[in-house]
């Protein structure tokens, strides 16, 4: 329950609608028990007038007697309907005020969670898979959402329904209500044991379905190769098993709930057996009339919709408070890439790299040892390695997308934690291994979000990564759509896209991290010297495992197991003739087979 506190801001932030809601609340069901009363007025007049009128029995006056009897019970009856108009009015108020402010919360709460996901480190999705994440922003802020909406306006009205029936039923008959209310303990038992079993079974459900999403991203993210390796049979099968699952653990929960309603039938039946026996007696006693049965018999039949809704809304309430508290589970993780100085300047491009380690968390991998590289502003400066010797890692490293475990990065001589992330960041341009476009026009997806962006700017970026022709071949040129709404570009055409995006940025610090492995030689010795024309005066870290990308570089660092193994021009590492030399002479003849 604690989790739920969280909301509280919200609520204070709506309170207004909160105020109101009560307050409809409260003159709603004020009309809901009026109609009670008048029930009983109306019956105890019909008995009471019935003795008057067999009394003219056979007189002139009986007619006159029947008219006012007639037009009392008309009376009351326009005043019944009466008193259901306004409530029906003033639920309609309810609502628009409850439900209006749970609709308001709720969207807050998807944007705060939205915006605090974008502010987590690379480390947090690595550790968090993509099913769980939006289990969180959709289902559990549903669940949250419910319980600030119906559960509790539900809630409300059975506390003020509770309350102003039991203040009139006290008034009425104090032994009467005491009969009446006496399987209300048992009720309130039965609930709180069932809902503990509810709560349970619907974590338990929760947590399948946060794995079935998981599952299905996965299979439909991956959906090629689960075709080309004809492995659909096996995908349904593994499918099947987890929906399989969530059907146990729904049946599960039906069954509980399924307990819920018959007991308490039976309680509010066995109220209802009370008020007729002990009515009945206080009847024959001549302390209550036929009318006070009546209305208490309506009384307990308007408390059974709120009571049988008590089960639901404090399930909800428990629900929400679960699904609350893996919300705040991912609110509370804090990003540990955060600046002390919040530098915002613009950068020349110097990058030191001082005896850097770096261990990845998850893994234990240690990634990068002893690191030592000084990157001189406008240098351009190739990293060569084999697989998994730390290359991308170094691409992480430069974009702070982590910290190293120990050592420092300076960028021109100051620390790059005493910038501010975003003030750094915007200033590199990162061109990652694995591309990723947004499903949106080819324009759009080298704007990236900087709507003022020049189209000629654009356009230029586009020329440097050398994809204007393709581009110009398309029918709908920059404006073709990408993505599951358009057409599907080819790796290489996709790597220099990328390479577009991150250019058109004007960045100070340009990272390919093996972005060019999709394109042939001749492609990449284009894009490689319109970088050197357009990086002049700029840094660029070129990351690749091809000795062809690594050559015109002005420095070119060759990697192994984290750890610089040689460094120089490409005549220089030629003429060391060790490690460098050997990849040269390996690829080049693999290149010409
Ligand atoms: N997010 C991660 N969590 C844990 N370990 C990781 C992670 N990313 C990389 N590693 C490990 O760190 C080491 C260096 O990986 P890195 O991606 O930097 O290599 P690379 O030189 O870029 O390789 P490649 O050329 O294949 O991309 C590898 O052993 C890899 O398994």
């Amino acid at each position: 329950m604690k989790a739920l506190k969280y909301l509280n801001q919200y609520l204070w932030k709506y309170k207004w609608y909160l105020i109101l809601g009560t307050v409809f609340t409260i003159i709603s069901n004020l009309f809901g028990i009026i109609p009670a009363q008048l029930v009983r007025y109306a019956l105890d007049l019909v008995l009471e007038t019935l003795d008057v009128y067999y009394l003219f029995n056979g007189t002139g006056l009986q007619t006159g007697v029947y008219d006012i009897f007639a037009f009392s019970i008309l009376l009351y009856g326009l005043l019944i309907l009466v008193m259901a108009l306004l409530k029906g009015i003033f639920l309609f108020l309810v609502r628009q005020t409850i439900i209006v402010m749970s609709r308001h919360i709720e969207f807050d709460l998807k944007n705060d969670i939205y915006s605090h996901y974008q502010t987590l480190p690379a480390s947090f999705f690595r550790r968090h898979n993509t099913g769980d994440l939006m289990a969180r922003i959709s289902e559990d802020v549903s669940n949250v959402r419910i319980y600030l909406g119906p559960a509790l306006m539900y809630g409300m009205n059975l506390i003020v329904l509770f309350f102003l029936v039991i203040s009139y039923m006290v008034s009425v008959s104090a032994k009467l209500t005491f009969y009446v209310l006496l399987p209300l303990p048992v009720l309130s038992l039965s609930v709180y044991i069932v809902n503990s079993m509810i709560m349970k079974r619907s974590q338990a459900i929760q947590k399948q379905l946060s794995g079935l999403s998981t599952f299905v991203q996965e299979a439909f993210s991956g959906i090629r190769v689960i075709k080309s390796f004809v492995q659909e049979d096996h995908s349904f099968s593994n499918f099947r098993k987890e929906a399989e699952d969530f059907k146990t653990k729904s049946l599960n929960l039906t069954m509980v709930d399924a307990f819920f309603y018959p007991i308490i039938l039976l309680l509010i039946g066995l109220s209802n057996i009370l008020i007729i026996y002990v009515g009945g007696q206080e009847i024959i006693g001549g302390n209550l009339t036929a009318g006070n049965i009546t209305e208490f018999i309506l009384y307990v039949n308007m408390l059974t919709w709120p009571v049988m809704a008590l089960g639901w809304t404090t399930s909800q309430i428990q629900r929400a408070a679960s699904s609350q508290g893996r919300i705040n589970e991912f609110l509370d993780e804090k990003t540990t890439l955060v600046s002390d100085k919040n530098l915002i300047h613009s950068i020349a491009g110097g990058i030191t790299f001082q005896n850097v380690n770096f261990v990845y968390p998850d893994s234990g991998i240690h990634a990068l040892q002893d690191f030592n590289l000084d990157v001189k502003s406008g240098e351009s400066v190739a990293i060569l390695g084999t697989t998994g010797s730390g290359k991308s890692t170094l691409a992480h490293l430069l974009c702070r997308l982590y910290d190293p475990t120990s050592g420092e990065i300076r960028i021109d001589g100051i620390p790059m934690k005493d910038y501010d992330v975003h003030a750094f960041r915007r200033q590199i341009g990162y061109v990652p291994q694995d591309v990723f476009l947004f499903s949106d026009s080819i324009q759009n997806n080298v704007r990236f979000g900087t709507l003022n962006m020049p189209f000629e700017r654009v356009e230029q970026a586009v020329k440097d990564a050398d994809l204007y022709k393709n581009i110009m071949d398309f029918p709908s040129g920059f404006e073709t759509m990408l993505g599951e709404r358009g057409i599907t570009l080819s790796g290489g055409q996709k790597q220099r896209l990328s390479i577009a995006r991150a250019i058109a940025r004007d960045p100070r610090i340009l990272v390919l991290d093996d972005c060019l492995s999709a394109v042939d030689t001749n492609t990449e010795n284009i894009i490689l010297n319109n970088l050197k024309r357009i990086m002049e005066n700029r840094t660029s870290v070129i990351i690749s495992h091809r000795v062809s990308s690594a050559k015109l570089a002005d420095r070119i660092v060759v990697l192994d197991e984290g750890r610089i193994v040689e460094q120089g021009t490409h005549a220089e590492l030629m003429a060391l003739n060790a490690t460098y030399k050997e990849l040269y002479e390996k690829q080049l003849i693999a290149e010409e087979v």
